[in-house]
């Protein structure tokens, strides 16, 4: 598992040819961790195609084996769960390690928090110092106990409610994965759990609960979407089709934006509505951008994104479309520094809290590859030089994933090569990160520091 792996040092040189082809990317991970838990949850047999096997979504393959289901790779992408159902798991006989996965340690805490059992979750050092709380907190009021460090950080215990409450809670912040401990937690309870959220986030835990025959309500109201869950449903296996990472395609699409010449395609990619606000940024700044063969597949919207090399202008980004594309801006920025104008992104606090403190990283990783930005507040700054990025730099990642594959597609529209520190967390989110690249630049464009 990464954490355990040696450092890997990795630079990114401009390609000698610009980027083609039709390529494909990973399985969604946010899709894949739900396919694996609702998969366990639910009685009988779920199969599961196209599942990300990057080591995050492997962390809740090892976590729901402890807990009790079977879960079986049957070829690349393949896999089947067999469920225990609702209430159904069992007391893990081990620390549950969920390596560098905020959203694979969060939504366990709420679907243990609904089983009486005892369970001690840790993490790698990146996932120890992310706040917790922000799901202990509600989950507490379903009976469930929680010990944790302080700030309510991992290693945490957890004691579940043997006779769960349901819970109405309102999100401070807007957060699917508080949303979708909640929803978990709700399972087990009777009657309705009730979550309101301030700005809608991404919805494929609701949609993933009704394709296992579970009752959910969502309404718009005056105090933001409200998700009603009826408790106790019984989850019944139905198979589940992932589609490619909206989040893992962003980096091969603003890779083929800022390389000359570039046009390619990247096939099957996930296009739910709350994630693709990084393809109406873009296209704000004028990038060349369209998707083909729009379609529903295993109930989630996809298409093929096509993306060409062009020129690209600044843009005020609003706050109100952070949670549509939460882990995008650290590549957005990337793709501003290359701009024309100062392009600000408004509202990131919560970058502050991801694999690393994204939002001082972002800027440290421009400030090192010759690009002006600076933070006001909550809000980033780029300065765009309209054309070529200075580049040179080498960046640190702070063991997150998003930032090494940021750096190296600068790296790939830079004067001068940028290299990181360490690429090896690519491996939780996008196994092939650097193989695809090269594929696609028809030569190793990104290669050993
Ligand atoms: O629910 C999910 O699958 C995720 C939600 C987001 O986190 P927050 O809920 O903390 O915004 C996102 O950053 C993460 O990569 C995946
Ligand atoms: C924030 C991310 O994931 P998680 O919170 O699951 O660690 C991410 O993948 O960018």
């Amino acid at each position: 598992m990464v954490h355990d792996a040696p450092v890997r040092p990795l630079r990114a040189v401009a390609p000698a040819v610009p980027l083609s082809g039709t390529h494909r990317v990973p399985g969604d991970k946010s899709i894949s961790h739900r396919a694996l838990m609702f998969g366990a949850l639910a009685v009988g047999t779920t199969e599961i195609e196209g599942l990300l096997e990057g080591e995050d979504v492997l962390r809740t393959a090892a976590a729901m084996r402890l807990l009790g289901a079977q879960v079986e790779q049957l070829g690349p992408g393949a896999w089947r769960v067999a469920g225990r159902g609702i209430g159904g798991l069992v007391e893990p006989p081990d620390v549950l390690d969920m390596g560098n996965s905020g959203t694979a340690a969060r939504l366990l805490c709420g679907l243990l928090a609904g089983h009486p059992i005892f369970a001690v979750m840790t993490g790698d050092a990146s996932l120890r110092r992310r706040p917790m709380l922000r799901v202990t907190n509600p989950l507490s009021t379903t009976g469930a106990s929680f010990w944790a460090r302080e700030g309510g950080r991992l290693p945490l215990a957890v004691q579940g409610a043997r006779d769960p409450l349901p819970l109405d809670y309102t999100l401070p912040v807007a957060s699917a994965q508080v949303k979708s401990a909640c929803l978990l937690a709700g399972l087990c309870a009777p009657g309705t759990t009730r979550v309101v959220e301030p700005e809608p986030t991404r919805d494929h835990t609701e949609n993933m609960l009704r394709h296992f025959g579970a009752t959910v309500r969502v309404a718009d109201t005056a105090e933001g979407r409200v998700i009603e869950l009826e408790g106790q449903p019984e989850l019944v296996a139905a198979p589940i089709l992932v589609p490619g990472d909206p989040s893992s395609a962003a980096f091969l699409l603003v890779a083929a934006l800022l390389v000359p010449g570039s046009h390619l395609t990247i096939a099957n990619v996930g296009l739910n509505p709350l994630r693709t606000g990084l393809l109406a940024t873009l296209r704000e700044m004028g990038a060349r951008l369209r998707v083909e063969n729009a379609r529903t597949e295993g109930g989630e919207p996809v298409g093929d994104l096509v993306a060409e090399y062009g020129p690209l202008r600044a843009v005020e980004v609003p706050p109100g479309r952070a949670p549509s594309m939460i882990d995008e801006y650290p590549v957005l920025a990337v793709a501003a520094a290359a701009a024309s104008g100062t392009t600000r992104m408004r509202g990131l606090s919560e970058l502050r809290v991801k694999e690393s403190d994204r939002l001082a990283a972002t800027a440290a990783l421009l400030a090192a590859n010759g690009i002006a930005a600076r933070i006001e507040g909550d809000d980033l700054l780029v300065e765009g030089t309209g054309g070529a990025i200075p580049g040179g730099g080498l960046v640190a990642t702070h063991m997150d994933h998003r930032l090494a594959m940021s750096a190296l597609v600068m790296g790939l529209a830079a004067r001068a090569p940028v290299a990181v520190d360490d690429a090896a967390f690519i491996e939780t989110s996008f196994p092939g990160f650097a193989a695809l690249v090269n594929r696609a630049a028809g030569g190793e464009a990104i290669g050993p520091a």
